[in-house]
């Protein structure tokens, strides 16, 4: 059956669904934000409307309370929906996130980020585009094309969507865990859409995560900020100390250097080894998506491993320190620093988080200082990894090739998505990734874009998938 149709409906519809998604990048849904919280909740609310619109039966899930920077707040909703209950059909389970990263115009953006805006080459740049918003939207633009054209959707679908995906889901292991036999009882797949391509052209799907670990280094000295000119060199300044450590965690040619974290990588095989050639990427798409030639590795193959399946260690910021523009003199009293550990097979964040808080409480006490030193693991997610020889990979691969005349790489993303590992133990089901954007999107960037293209055949190919799915046969 050819879904010219369906696909003729999406092309007719791509400037509806365009407005769509610009009024949704314009909620400020930023989990890590208290002061956005009822914006995120918002979000959640705007999809349940949404599935119910579609004649979806929708759940809304409470996932409890989270303590931050001193408030308790309510968590952003869970919202379960199930569209289609046909016992003769398969049933995919489709998982997204609402919430995104923090923006300000400020950062560097060259336009309001939560307005979004479409360039002369047909990039739509907003917060959220493309992490997850446009991928999540397009599901359901998928099912809505599909009712606009009288075609039955051969799959039952049940929506998990969540608003603390950029905040380590908390709340959302322990639903999924609850609803393992009863919301999600019959499921048979899970599919995702929240990662990227390796390149700017041909499509991907993946089948392994990075797991992420993610600490907070408090260093606490005198009472309040004070003067440097008053006070400098006579007290031991946090700051000072913070900067030493840190200084030990990672080199410039990003080796990690705690002690303990790179003997529990999985050792290379030649088999794994082998895999890499078979993949299109080259340094000038990873230069293409830094805007700059300072990529660490000399080869594409080393990059890609470097992404794929070795951990990193990258320093993310300084909580309570001077950064505004100025010469301001001050002596911060109690900087917070931030780092996060990319995880890979056969890493186990308990054991990450012992070596890290054993590393730092060691070098900090060579520093002699009288300060003091509080190391916590913010949140912790486990690398994934599954088997792209699956019925639903195979799915998606047709997909793919159904849109796009292209076979897809088969890849390994360096981001984490915590709760994929959830849903495959907790589900027992296959999961696949099938990724909606491009390389160069700038994900957690200045300038986040998803192009108008992807967008529209990413839709496209979530429908395609649908019908894929139907036909191939379990095993
Ligand atoms: C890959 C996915 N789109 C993503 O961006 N995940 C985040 C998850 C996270 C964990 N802590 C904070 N965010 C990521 O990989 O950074
Ligand atoms: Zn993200
Ligand atoms: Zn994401």
């Amino acid at each position: 059956m050819s879904l010219e149709k369906f696909f003729n409906a999406i092309d007719a519809n791509q400037d509806i669904y365009v407005q769509r998604l610009k009024e949704i990048v314009a909620i400020k849904s930023i989990s890590g934000e208290p002061e956005c919280r009822a914006d995120t909740i918002f979000m959640g609310e705007w999809f349940l409307a949404e599935l119910e619109r579609l004649g979806a039966s929708t759940k809304r899930v409470e996932p409890g309370t989270q303590e931050i920077g001193g408030r308790t707040l309510p968590l952003p909703p869970v919202v379960l929906a199930t569209y289609g209950t046909d016992p003769l059909k398969k049933t995919v389970l489709v998982y997204g996130h609402y919430d995104v990263q923090p923006a300000l115009k400020e950062d560097g953006w060259t336009t309001d980020p939560f307005t979004l805006t479409e360039d002369k080459e047909g990039r739509l740049i907003g917060r959220g585009s493309t992490d997850d918003k446009g991928p999540v939207l397009g599901w359901l633009c998928a099912i809505e094309a599909h009712q606009q054209i009288g075609l039955e959707l051969p799959v039952n679908v049940k929506f998990c969507f969540e608003g603390m995906e950029e905040s380590g889901s908390e709340g959302l292991d322990a639903v999924i865990v609850q609803e393992a036999q009863a919301y999600f009882k019959d499921v048979d797949c899970v599919c995702i859409s929240d990662n990227y391509w390796l390149g700017k052209t041909k499509p991907c799907l993946t089948y392994g995560l990075r797991g992420v670990s993610y600490f907070m280094v408090s260093v606490k000295g005198p009472a309040a900020d004070l003067h440097s000119g008053v006070f400098g060199g006579t007290v031991h300044e946090p700051m000072t100390d913070l900067v030493q450590l840190f200084s030990k965690l990672v080199d410039s040619q990003g080796r990690i250097l705690i002690p303990g974290i790179m003997d529990q990588v999985a050792p290379l095989t030649d088999e794994e080894r082998k895999l890499y050639d078979g993949l299109e990427f080259d340094t000038a798409d990873l230069r293409a998506a830094l805007g700059t030639e300072t990529e660490i590795h000399d080869n594409s193959i080393d990059s890609l491993m470097h992404r794929m399946r070795y951990p990193s260690l990258s320093i993310h910021g300084i909580e309570g320190a001077f950064y505004a523009p100025g010469s301001k003199t001050v002596i911060p009293s109690n900087p917070i620093g931030k780092f996060s550990i990319r995880s890979v097979p056969n890493m186990d964040p308990a054991r990450v988080t012992e070596l890290v808080k054993a590393f730092l409480d060691a070098e900090f006490e060579k520093l002699g200082t009288k300060n003091t030193l509080e190391v916590s693991c913010d949140h912790a997610g486990r690398p994934w990894f599954s088997s792209p020889n699956h019925w639903n990979f195979v799915a998606g691969a047709r997909a793919v090739e159904s849109v796009y005349q292209l076979k897809p790489d088969l890849t390994r993303e360096g981001g984490s998505i915590p709760v994929t590992l959830t849903f495959q133990e907790a589900l027992d089901k296959n999961v696949l990734l099938l990724p909606m954007g491009a390389c160069d999107d700038g994900a957690h960037s200045i300038n986040e874009k998803v192009d108008r293209r992807n967008f529209v055949e990413g839709i496209k190919m979530f429908g395609s998938y649908f019908h894929e799915l139907a036909k191939v046969v379990m095993e």
